[in-house]
């Protein structure tokens, strides 16, 4: 196992009341697919935000590659090398895909000579290169979910984490997501997935932290996860379960 990447030490974020992550600690070690599931409202996209610097969290600490980066800017984040992708997609409509892929290459190099072989580079990693010069508007939803990827890995990241990035493909769509992930995974990146496609998910991670109500109920391998009894009851169901009982 790989070091420890990314840690969160009683990481606590309120809305008012609602208090949408409760003393939540785990840590993302260096080479490996780790997935966040649990049922709508658990709290895994405020996590995102709370560790990609979009939101300062109430409480608690974020560490990536040693550093402490909590409340620190998003733009600073994605320089360290954390990047992250959006549930709803913002692909640049009025962009060509290249040009979008450049936004983010301009994140990690001002000149252009290199941005440009980043994108080179990134387009071929990502099977877009037969797309370069189609507009981001004129994509499917499939398409624009690639395009999003492939502009957070033009930063050049060490950690990418992805939020909901098969959500909305068909079943050939999501193999080519999962492959994408185990190439990433193979070119030395490590992932970090928001996932509700537990069929999608559980081949292709090495741990799982589950959060139910803004708190952690579960972390471990995906056999572990699968047959945990308060992950079954609170978001698995008997469904899930069996099936995988019975591979
Ligand atoms: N900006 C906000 N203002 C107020 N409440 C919020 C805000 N963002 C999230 N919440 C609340 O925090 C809780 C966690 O929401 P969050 O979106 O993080 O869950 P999630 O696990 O990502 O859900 P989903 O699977 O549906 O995307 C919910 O009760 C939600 O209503």
């Amino acid at each position: 196992m790989g070091e420890a990447m990314l840690v969160l030490e009683h990481l606590t974020m309120k809305f008012g009341n609602v208090v949408a992550n409760e003393n939540v600690s785990f840590q993302v070690n260096e080479g490996e697919i780790l997935s966040l599931i649990g049922p709508n409202g658990a709290g895994k996209t405020t996590l995102f935000n709370c560790i990609t610097g979009f939101y300062a969290p109430f409480s608690g600490k974020v560490s990536f590659r040693g550093q402490n980066i909590t409340g620190m800017r998003p733009n600073k984040i994605c320089k360290l090398g954390l990047a992250r992708t959006f549930q709803i997609v913002k692909t640049l409509k009025e962009m060509t895909v290249r040009e979008n892929i450049l936004t983010g290459a301009f994140l990690h190099t001002r000149h252009m000579k290199e941005a440009s072989k980043i994108a080179e580079e990134i387009m071929v990693l990502t099977h877009l290169q037969h797309k370069a010069h189609q507009l981001g508007a004129n994509l499917t939803i499939a398409d624009k979910k690639r395009v999003e990827i492939a502009r957070a890995l033009a930063t050049k990241p060490q950690l990418l984490m992805l939020d909901e990035a098969m959500a909305g493909l068909n079943q050939t769509e999501i193999k080519d997501a999962m492959e994408l992930c185990l190439k990433l995974k193979k070119s030395g990146i490590t992932l970090v997935i928001v996932e509700h496609i537990m069929e999608a998910i559980m081949p292709i991670s090495d741990r799982v932290v589950v959060l139910n109500a803004g708190k952690k109920i579960a972390e471990g391998t995906p056999d572990e996860v699968v047959n945990h009894d308060q992950v079954i009851k609170a978001y698995l169901g008997e469904r899930y379960h069996a099936k995988s009982k019975k591979n």
